[in-house]
């Protein structure tokens, strides 16, 4: 009996609010197995909506060693609305006996339900680290030092009332706070700070003291006795699949090795050489750039060379619609494309498919052609292009012909390595083309000689930016939001129009792009592909984007998030940019942003760490604030780098946090109006499953081949932002690549 006790899991039900921060605590539950007399520690994750009122969750509880209920946005005053299930839960009577941990919002739920009130603070914490005394001694913090550091995210607080036993609290302009309590007479514990916050101090021991109270609470009640006769590994499954994590494809253990084309050159360590050999190749091409290099990132750049065999994947979210076509097919009319787009008639190169559908293709056309040749490579071939905004799943579908999606299978490349100084002309299909190879040839590669205009040809640009006065409206907004606890972080955005008054091909305005504001993600996508694509409806990308957001080879992932910014001023060097950067507010910015990637990364996969903690980086206009954050084993799960793509767009530092929530908010504070190219992605999916995306900020995008170019900036607000130092910071951001157009004439 005791053998088969024992083998049984520790059944964790963990309530979901829809917090950026949930994977953090499941993960932090899960890594305490073992570690106390409990065993092996196994969450199953609902979310606070998955059911309506306890009546529904009732037959499940006996099957659940504890209940952990997790942070989210809202308040628990505004009942089902805001919490769901939480509103009901401490409504049943045979929950008293199931012991429970409130974190943030479950715990304000757990207060109120005790009586107690819960107020909005006077002045809120998000990503702020305190200190937390102990205010008595309890099981729950057994093992703490009288005094340790956690992170707070929250809006409102719980008042100490009859029913509460304090256990710990802090001090700030607030006065004193509750920060931990237990139910009186009850096994109900609730921490108002954020144990599983990567800044947080010992959210491992708490969470391990609970389990372990747990345990002993079910032992001696008689709770635990169900593990003999009721347990049913079905009930697990049937919660677990109420969310729906399915890989998007079937993960291999054994690629194939593919003969690829390769010839290495010994080229110039200069990041210029990319470029002069683009200003060579007349042929279409796409290029993701290093103009700017760092010690850990800008090492390589790509040429891609689409030809007959590209296929062309594009998707548009709001019509459900892909098509997939090759490369300029003179077969293939877009004109009957736009129709069957637009009116429904059937052709063979447009599918109805949403944006999930459109996912499993891509993943079906990488999946079945990723090998495990050159794992040493970047890239060796395979889908390139970029992703928008509306891509993300969490990002409501607005009415647009505009395409959301356009990925382009590559075969022939030129890869460079700018730290090594070589070279790889590469075809998968052993036809790299013949004359691109001449010109190479002709080239003096070892000392490339780039005169790339800093101004563009004179001319007259309109240039459309809304008004201070409605930034300032939504600002207010914003703020509005976070004093009520519905967001932490919101990264407010606008998007600017320029009209040239004359033709201005996109590659000389590159040019002046590039130079003007040199960044390790210097993109080039011009996506003329149907020959009678006309202009009103070709695709452009020009991006010169400092901030990765994913890359992954065939064993790790790394988000790279952006989040702090300072301009740079004869006045603000490095020293002074990093002691701004590091500042309650810019400290709390990257903080939650780094928590939430965390989460993203949680979601799929078990381990994540943080590699680098609040770098400064200086870039040609500013300097910023980034953290590093890794996921490791990918080959182990049954996950994908794609799974982790899809999952975590849009990127966090886009957004703000809770990522869902906020998302839905932007919505309405931007007026309904879709972020398309800008806040998405743009990279490659290479086939020896290798993938690098960037964000696309401070780039210049046009859905009519330049007749209108898009430029979009914002900047992340909290509470302790400012409207018109944030108005500011937009400017200097947009000025990053606008100034391209300011400047000349
Ligand atoms: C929103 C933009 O940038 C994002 C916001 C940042 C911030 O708030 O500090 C920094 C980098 C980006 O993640 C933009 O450049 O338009
Ligand atoms: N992190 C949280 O759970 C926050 C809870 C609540 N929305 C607040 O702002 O106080």
């Amino acid at each position: 009996m005791t053998a088969f006790r024992s083998s049984i899991p520790f059944n964790v039900l963990f309530i979901n609010s829809y917090d950026s921060f949930s994977y953090n605590v499941v993960r932090l539950l899960e890594q305490q197995s073992h570690k106390g007399g409990y065993g092996e520690v196994r969450v199953t994750t609902i979310h606070n909506d998955t059911f309506t009122h306890v009546s529904q969750l009732k037959k499940y509880l006996p099957h659940f060693d504890c209940l952990v209920l997790g942070p989210g946005p809202g308040s628990p005053v505004n009942g089902v609305e805001d919490v769901g299930l939480l509103a009901s839960l401490f409504e049943d009577d045979d929950l008293s006996q199931i012991p429970i941990l409130g974190i943030c919002l479950g715990f304000q739920a757990m207060c109120l339900s005790q009586g107690a009130q819960v107020n909005e603070l006077m002045t809120v914490k998000h990503g702020q680290v305190y200190d937390i005394e102990l205010t008595i001694e309890s099981e729950l913090f057994k093992g703490y030092p009288s005094q340790y550091k956690s992170t707070r995210y929250h809006s409102l607080h719980v008042e100490p009332s009859l029913g509460l036993i304090p256990l710990a609290h802090t001090n700030d302009e607030n006065g004193q706070l509750l920060m931990a309590i237990q139910v009186v007479g009850k096994p109900w514990f609730g921490v108002q700070y954020h144990p599983e916050s990567c800044c947080s101090e010992l959210g491992w021991l708490l969470v391990s003291n609970f389990l372990q109270l747990a345990q002993r609470h079910n032992e001696c009640s008689g709770r635990c006795d169900y593990k003999g006769s009721i347990y049913d590994v079905h009930v697990y499954d049937e919660l677990d699949k109420t969310i729906d994590k399915t890989p998007i494809y079937e993960h291999q253990v054994d690629l194939p090795t593919q003969d690829i084309s390769i010839r290495e050159h010994n080229v110039c360590k200069s990041p210029l050489l990319t470029l002069y050999l683009c200003d060579a190749i007349h042929d279409f091409k796409f290029v993701m750039a290093s103009s700017s290099q760092d010690p850990h990132r800008g090492r390589w750049s790509i040429i891609c060379l689409p030809n007959e065999n590209s296929d062309v994947l594009t998707h548009y979210t709001s019509l459900n619609k892909t098509t997939i076509y090759k490369w300029r097919d003179r077969n293939v009319s877009w004109k009957d494309v736009n129709a069957s787009l637009q009116y429904g008639f059937v052709h063979p190169c447009v599918f109805s498919e949403d944006k999930g559908q459109f996912w499993q293709t891509i993943g079906q056309f990488v999946s079945s052609r990723l090998m495990s040749s050159r794992p040493d490579l970047p890239f060796v071939g395979g889908l390139v292009g970029t992703l928008g905004y509306e891509m993300g799943d969490v990002v409501p579908s607005i009415q647009s012909l505009n395409p959301d999606a356009k990925l382009v299978y590559i075969e022939n490349s030129i890869v460079i390595d700018h730290f090594s100084g070589k070279m790889y002309t590469i075809s998968l299909s052993d036809d790299f083309p013949v004359h691109i190879m001449q010109i190479i040839s002709q080239l003096s590669i070892n000392d490339p000689r780039l005169e790339w205009p800093s101004e563009l040809p004179p001319m007259k640009f309109d240039i459309e930016v809304s008004s201070d006065a409605s930034y300032q409206h939504a600002f207010n907004a914003c703020q509005d939001y976070m004093r009520r606890g519905d967001s932490y972080e919101i990264c407010l955005t606008r998007q600017t129009q320029v009209t040239p008054h004359g033709p201005l091909a996109p590659w000389r305005l590159f040019q002046t792009l590039v130079t003007r504001n040199p960044a390790p993600f210097s993109s080039y996508f011009d996506f003329q592909d149907l020959i009678d694509l006309p202009k009103d409806r070709t695709l452009c990308l020009l991006s010169t984007s400092p901030e990765r957001f994913l890359k992954w080879d065939h064993d790790t992932c790394e988000l790279r998030p952006i989040k702090g910014t300072v301009k740079k001023t004869d006045e603000v060097d490095l020293q002074t940019a990093t002691r701004i950067l590091k500042t309650p507010k810019e400290f709390g910015e990257n903080l939650m942003i780094l928590d939430l990637i965390r989460n993203d990364l949680y979601e799929l996969l078990p381990d994540v760490r943080v590699k680098d903690f609040m770098s400064v980086e200086e870039y040609q206009t500013v300097y910023q604030l980034v953290s590093v954050v890794q996921a490791q084993n990918l080959s182990d799960s049954i996950y994908s780098g794609l799974d982790v793509l899809k999952h975590s767009l849009p990127p966090g530092s886009m957004t703000g946090a809770p990522k869902k929530i906020t998302v839905q908010l932007l919505h309405e504070i931007e007026q309904r109006k879709r972020r398309g190219i800008y806040s998405g992605v743009t990279g490659y999916l290479s086939l020896n499953n290798r993938a690098d995306w960037s964000v696309n900020i401070r780039c210049l995008y046009s859905y009519n081949g330049g007749y209108h170019w898009l430029c979009g900036a914002g900047g992340a607000i909290t509470v302790l932002s400012q409207g018109e130092s944030e108005l500011a910071e937009l400017n200097t951001k947009l000025d990053s690549a606008l100034q391209c157009f300011t400047n000349s004439e």
